[in-house]
């Protein structure tokens, strides 16, 4: 699959000011980046006369050489928390804390994937949540409905940080196969940086099934470990 960068502009949030750049797969899938103090520098996708390659990779080692290392995020489209502000997941307190710390370190993004219930869709999502009204846990939902545990792919954040020219990032995730797939592709994951936001009597056994059956690294108990709470 290829993607293509599409446009962008300012997006002010109650978190700051960011630049909100769309990308598409072949297939017209959109995805969403937010940026704080990461200017383009691969500009040969765009439509607009291009620079020369001299003038890319001097705005390349410039951009390189001064700035920290940035804050990213690959966050999952989770529509019910981070629209909704539902108590399943932890999904929403998530985003805003990523959103407030990438804005106060002043350079970081947001990959806003449009991976849906982890890449089953929303409508797949809700027939997995029926299922756990029943008690069953979020990843025996998805097994019962022959769908995988997990169908996400992450092909797009290769192009998609090779456009504001990020080669090394501080991750923000408790995913290990998020820093496993970037090493494997040529970014250098300097840091993972935890993120445990968000717990609430209603998610912490989606959390607890997520640790034990799924390998994330969340601490035995969440409650005492609200790294970056807000
Ligand atoms: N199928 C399914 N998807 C869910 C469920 N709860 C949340 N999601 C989706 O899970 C995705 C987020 O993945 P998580 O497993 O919460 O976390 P992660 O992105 O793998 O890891 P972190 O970087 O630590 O947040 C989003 O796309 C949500 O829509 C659920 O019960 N079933
Ligand atoms: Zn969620």
């Amino acid at each position: 699959m290829s993607y293509q960068f599409i446009t962008s502009a300012k997006l002010p949030t109650r978190h700051g000011e960011f630049d909100i750049h769309i990308f598409e797969n072949d297939e017209g899938q959109e995805h969403v980046m937010l940026t704080v103090g990461l200017p383009v520098v691969d500009q040969t996708d765009t439509t607009d006369s291009l620079p020369s390659p001299d003038t890319i990779l001097n705005q390349e080692d410039n951009a390189l050489s001064e700035r920290p290392i940035p804050l990213i995020r690959i966050h999952s489209e989770c529509l019910t928390g981070d629209a909704f502000s539902s108590l399943k997941c932890d999904c929403g307190p998530q985003l805003n804390t990523a959103m407030h710390a990438i804005q106060e370190t002043g350079c970081g993004a947001i990959l806003y994937l449009r991976q849906e219930g982890r890449g089953i869709g929303l409508t797949n999502k809700i027939r997995a949540y029926a299922l756990q009204d029943q008690g069953h846990d979020t990843l025996d939902a998805n097994l019962m409905l022959g769908l995988p545990a997990d169908a996400r792919i992450y092909d797009m954040c290769g192009p998609m940080l090779a456009h504001i020219g990020v080669d090394a990032v501080r991750l923000i995730t408790n995913n290990p196969s998020k820093v496993a797939y970037l090493t494997e592709h040529g970014i250098d994951v300097i840091e993972r940086v935890p993120l445990v936001v968000g717990v609430n009597d209603m998610n912490a056994e989606y959390l607890a099934t997520k640790r034990d059956r799924m390998g994330h690294l969340l601490d035995t108990d969440f409650n005492t470990t609200l790294h970056l709470n807000k």
